[in-house]
Parts: C-alpha cells; sequence; structure tokens
C-alpha cells in the first residue's frame, strides 16, 4: 500500500477513518465562511433546515463578509449587507464591513485560518486556504447553509496532481506566472475535482503572499483545493501576520504528504525556463510567453484581487511606476485586498506613488473583478489585469477583453500603455514575514 497524499490526510482526519481517493466522507468543519453575495441564500437553507430556530455549530468559527459589492453599489446589496449584518448578529458570529477587505484575505490575516483546518467557504476561490497548508474549499450557498448547522459536509476525497519546480526563479518571473503556467498546461478542466498540490525548492522558497497565488487559482484548472504543504515560512508567517504563532506543529506528518504518496501525476518544471505569463481573453487556461503579446494596448490596468490585491503586489507596482506618470489613454484602477492593506499603503507612501502615478485607488473589496462596480469595462475595452479570471464579459460588457498577468507584468505595461515585459524594467520580491515584522520595504 503507497502512502497517503495531504488531502488524504486531511479528509481522513475530519472524518476519523481511513480514506483514500475516490473515497466519500462526511467530515467535520473547522472554518465557514460566506460574504454578501452567498451568504444570504445561505442565511435562507439555514432557516429552512433548522425551522427558523437553529444555531450555528460554532459561532467562533464562522466568518461572514461584506466584500463584492463593498461599498454598496444598488439597494440589493446594501440590502444584502444589513441581511448578512443582522444574521451574524443574531448568531454571535464574525462579521467583517465595508472597506475591511476580501474575503479570503481577511480570513486569513485576522487569524481564522491555520494549518491543518478543513475551511468551506461559499466562494469558489477558498482554495486560497492551502496557502497556509489548509484544505479549504468553495462550496454552493445550500452546502454552506447546511454545514452552519451542522458542522459537517460531505467530500469526495480527491485524487492529486502535484506540480513540482525546482531552481531559482527568473528576474520579474512571479508565482502568477507558475500558476498561469500550470493552468495552460493542464487545461480549465485539468485539475478537475483533483487537488492541486505545489512543491519543489521553489514553492519552498515562495514568501507565503505568493504561495497563496497557486493556491488561489487552483480552482482556475477545476481544482477542489490548492496545497502548500506547511512549513517554518508558514509558522513564521502566522505569528508576524496575528501575533500568535500556530497552535499545530506545522512539520506533524499529518500536514505532508508521504514520500511514496500516489498522484494522479507530477508535472515538473525548472523555474529557470518559465517566462513571464499573460492570459489572454477569455479563459485563463490561454497562457502564453508574454513575447507573444507583447505590444497589445490597453485601455484599463487592474491591480487588485484575491489573487494579487495584497500590500507585496501594490509594492511591486509601485516600485515600477514611482515617479512616472501613466498615458494619457490609460486608466489604472487599483483595490487594495483588505482594508489592512490600505493602511499599509498609506503608511509606506505606496497609495501617494499611485495616485501621482495618475491611478484612482478605491477601499478594499473585490472591486470591478466580477464586473460589479469600481470600473467596469464597456464595448471593445481592454483591460490587463492581477485578477484570476478572464471568461467573456468578466469585468463587464461582453465586448469587453481582459488580460490576466503578474503585478509585475501590469506595472511595466502602466508605463507604456501597452502589455510590456517586465524584464525591460527593475522589478523587486518583497518578503511578507520580513515586511510583518517590521522591516522597510
Ligand atoms: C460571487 C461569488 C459566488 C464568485 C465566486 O464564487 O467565485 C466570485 O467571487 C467570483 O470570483 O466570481
Ligand atoms: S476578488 Fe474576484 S475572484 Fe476574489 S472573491 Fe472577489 S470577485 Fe471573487
Amino acid at each position: 500500500m503507497t502512502g497517503k497524499t495531504f488531502a488524504e490526510k486531511q479528509l481522513s482526519e475530519k472524518s476519523g477513518r481511513d480514506v483514500r481517493a475516490g473515497d466519500y466522507v462526511e467530515a467535520d468543519i473547522d472554518v465557514a465562511m460566506a460574504h454578501d453575495i452567498t451568504g444570504p441564500l445561505a442565511f435562507r437553507t439555514f432557516d429552512e433546515v433548522t425551522d427558523g430556530e437553529g444555531s450555528l455549530f460554532a459561532p467562533e468559527q464562522t466568518v461572514f463578509t461584506i466584500d463584492h459589492h463593498a461599498p454598496a453599489d444598488g439597494v440589493q446589496a446594501a440590502n444584502n449587507h444589513n441581511a448578512l449584518r443582522e444574521f451574524a448578529a443574531e448568531h454571535g458570529a464574525h462579521q467583517y464591513d465595508v472597506g475591511d477587505g476580501i474575503c479570503h484575505q481577511v480570513l486569513v490575516e485576522e487569524g481564522h485560518v491555520g494549518p491543518g483546518d478543513l475551511v468551506i467557504g461559499a466562494d469558489s476561490h477558498s482554495t486560497s486556504y492551502g496557502g497556509l497548508g489548509a484544505f479549504g474549499t468553495g462550496v454552493g450557498s445550500t452546502d454552506l447553509g447546511t454545514a452552519l448547522a451542522t458542522g459537517e459536509l460531505w467530500f469526495r476525497v480527491p485524487e492529486t496532481k502535484r506540480f513540482e519546480v525546482e531552481g531559482d526563479l527568473p528576474d520579474a518571473v512571479y508565482a502568477k506566472d507558475l500558476i498561469l503556467k500550470f493552468i495552460g498546461d493542464v487545461g480549465f478542466a485539468g485539475c478537475t475535482y483533483m487537488a492541486a498540490e505545489y512543491g519543489g525548492s521553489t514553492i519552498e522558497d515562495l514568501p507565503i503572499h505568493e504561495r497563496f497565488v497557486l493556491t488561489n487559482m487552483a480552482i482556475e484548472m477545476g481544482g477542489k483545493a490548492g496545497i502548500v504543504e506547511p512549513d517554518e515560512r508558514t509558522a513564521r508567517y502566522l505569528e508576524a501576520e496575528t501575533g500568535s504563532p500556530p497552535d499545530i506543529d506545522v512539520e506533524d506528518p499529518a500536514l505532508h504528504s508521504d514520500s511514496d504518496a500516489e498522484y494522479e501525476a507530477v508535472h515538473r518544471y525548472r523555474a529557470e525556463e518559465i517566462a513571464p505569463q499573460v492570459s489572454v481573453p477569455s479563459n485563463p487556461e490561454n497562457a502564453v510567453d508574454i513575447g507573444e503579446v507583447e505590444g497589445t494596448a490597453v485601455d484599463q490596468l487592474f491591480v487588485g484581487t484575491c489573487t494579487n490585491g495584497r500590500f507585496e503586489d501594490m509594492q511591486v507596482v509601485a516600485d515600477i511606476i514611482e515617479g512616472e506618470e501613466l498615458p494619457p489613454d490609460v486608466r489604472m484602477v487599483v483595490v487594495p485586498a483588505s482594508g489592512a492593506v490600505y493602511q499599509k499603503m498609506l503608511e509606506t507612501g505606496v497609495l501617494t506613488t499611485f495616485v501621482d502615478a495618475g491611478a484612482v485607488v478605491q477601499s478594499a473589496g473585490c472591486g470591478p473583478c466580477a464586473g460589479y462596480h469600481q470600473g467596469v469595462l464597456g464595448d471593445g475595452d481592454v483591460c490587463l489585469a492581477t485578477a484570476n479570471r478572464n471568461f467573456p464579459g468578466r469585468e463587464g460588457s461582453m465586448d469587453s477583453e481582459v488580460y490576466l498577468a503578474s503585478p509585475a507584468t501590469v506595472g511595466a505595461s502602466a508605463l507604456y500603455g501597452e502589455i510590456t515585459d517586465p524584464r525591460r524594467v527593475e522589478t523587486k520580491r518583497f518578503d511578507d514575514v520580513a515586511l510583518a515584522q517590521g522591516a522597510r520595504p
């Protein structure tokens, strides 16, 4: 019998059974999350299954955020926000409000998630939590509504596809380029209902904010979960970010795949061979080396989202555009992933750099990522975004186009108003642990 993968171990642990890929389990949930779009729907199910008299399985482990339409862009959104506030207050759950930020960023910053947690979120990018060595997955509002009452959910234990990268990343190549490359190679359905596990020396060297980029976009290839096994860096990050070390040993074998674990497939890469990637409209799987699209004119640049809206991402862009002005016919929309990111941008002068260059810096949240507000695209508009999705109409008009790239590529492109290879400019990397410990960027 071969060893087990991280996913098999986690779902064995949470179900109290010795299970393998393909088995079905009822597992205990550690953390449940919903936001301003999916929360009100989940509450309806919750009330149905509990006859309107239910209590949460664990209020302390239930988190609601107001991020997708924040601040409210219409009456319906405002009413949804009120419904969420009321439900959270009535049931004693954690609730984050307008300006606090995107669910996936807030849950991490506020210490709600740690290694070894089973996290369900009524949002598809809940795979993000794997960046801390948690098993995070997105569920529908109905599943979430039921789990809020029972604290359990059924799962099919996923097979695991491993992406293994060795060596040093070249200048101007970031985690975003890695994940676009992976998605391009396996396709948008290449990891359907599998865990995407990322490992190898390159991944081990990545700061946590970069690991989140990989796990966040696991869903863009159909992944049930995205996983980077936790290590010393995870522990240091959690301590620096939340003030307390994780209450679990990151070296615990339960949080690591066995060396003889059985994978569905292992894809191997050399970091040195990877060029900056751009995903062309209208599917994240359309990843190409940047040389193929250099010179494509853009109308809008968007820096933000749960993929690349962290402080370190903002700093990468700011370093490139500092002292420059955007070309007159280009607009840049900047949306910090959380209020804490916004605050840090303010304190470090990054916000001023953006404003001086002619960018619009908006309140923390999802912004125009899913086409709701704060920078929606019109007919014929072309946007280069640090986001995770570029489906038709994703950021607005069905006749608009979205290209996806790293913050460095968006920063370099901002200088010229066209897609520009970030290797043409000076780029830096930032270590989130060092920054959280007070180092100057
Ligand atoms: C609105 C929400 C359900 C949706 C998701 O689950 O992904 C959104 O966050 C997105 O990115 O499209
Ligand atoms: S930032 Fe975009 S991808 Fe992330 S949760 Fe919000 S809408 Fe979804």
